[in-house]
């Protein structure tokens, strides 16, 4: 219950200076260590009468240790929010902090540092090579980057996700719910400040996606990472602290302790009736 009020009270806080509470509750400073948070966002694409508003004016905080859904409307600005924060695109006005660091302040080379460094992806699709081991897929981000895992942690995150006895095994000789462990632990292995996953079960049966949705949960609460998901799904929502409500690129609700039945209550409400 504290946790849910405390990760509340930090996305509702004006996310500048103000977000003091719940981020400096959790040890960090007043801007929050961990995590990450916008300010007064706003992203535009096209110049002119063929200008798109996708994001307007949005401040939130994605807390730290904290598993934050991200729902709306298709159109409503939800990969947008995602990929600015990940640093895949630029703001039009105001900002993004991964931690402490504003993006904006970074060059492309120092950006695409952090994007590799701090920040782990794990898409619908799970963009694994085929031709590479499970092994080999997951230290992919370390061999790109020239470093080497930390063993400790590989060994944590392979027990975690149940990975141990496939690690040999290349993706055309897995299930679909063990590739997107695979995309997991990949996006996890950096240890990395914030994990985005993009529609994580969209292309998973059921019993697998809940799978999925599990080895989030414990991602958050048993490796302590934080995680925001991009989700159309009441039920994969129902597995965060709190869900982020979109429309028409601003935020119109933040919902903690969510459970399906309240999410689909609040998307019919949005006139999302997927
Ligand atoms: N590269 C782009 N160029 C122009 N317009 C874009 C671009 N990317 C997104 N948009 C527009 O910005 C708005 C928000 O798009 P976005 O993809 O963030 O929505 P979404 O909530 O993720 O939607 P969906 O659920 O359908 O994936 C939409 O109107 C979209 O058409």
């Amino acid at each position: 219950m504290g946790n849910a009020a405390e990760a509340r009270r930090s996305i509702n806080d004006e996310a500048g200076g103000g977000a003091t509470g719940a981020a400096a509750g959790r040890g960090g400073a007043a801007t929050g260590e961990g995590g990450a948070r916008t300010v007064h966002l706003t992203k535009v694409y096209g110049t002119g009468d063929m200008a798109v508003r996708a994001l307007d004016d949005v401040s939130v905080v994605l807390p730290e240790r904290r598993f934050t859904a991200i729902m709306g409307p298709s159109g409503a600005g939800k990969s947008t929010l995602m990929h600015c924060v990940a640093g895949l695109e630029d703001a039009t006005s105001g900002k993004v902090y991964v931690g402490d660091q504003e993006l904006g302040a970074l060059s492309d080379r120092r950006l695409t540092r952090l994007r590799r460094e701090r920040i782990g992806f794990v898409f619908q699709a799970f963009n694994l090579l085929p031709t590479l081991t499970a092994r080999d897929n997951i230290l992919l981000p370390m061999t790109l980057a020239g470093t080497s895992p930390d063993r400790e942690w590989l060994d944590t995150v392979v027990r975690v996700l149940k990975l141990g006895d496939r690690l040999s095994h290349r993706p055309s000789e897995m299930s679909g719910g063990q590739q997107q462990r695979v995309a997991l632990a990949r996006a996890l292995v950096t240890r990395p400040q914030i994990v985005f996953a993009d529609e994580p079960t969209g292309n998973l049966d059921s019993r697998t996606g809940a799978e999925v949705l599990t080895l989030l949960r414990n991602a958050v609460d048993d490796l302590g990472q934080t995680v925001a998901m991009v989700t159309h799904d009441p039920v994969a929502a129902g597995h965060a602290d709190s869900v982020v409500f979109l429309a028409d690129g601003r935020i119109v609700d933040v919902m903690d302790a969510p459970t399906p039945d309240r999410v689909l209550d609040r998307m019919r409400g949005l006139g999302d009736l997927r």
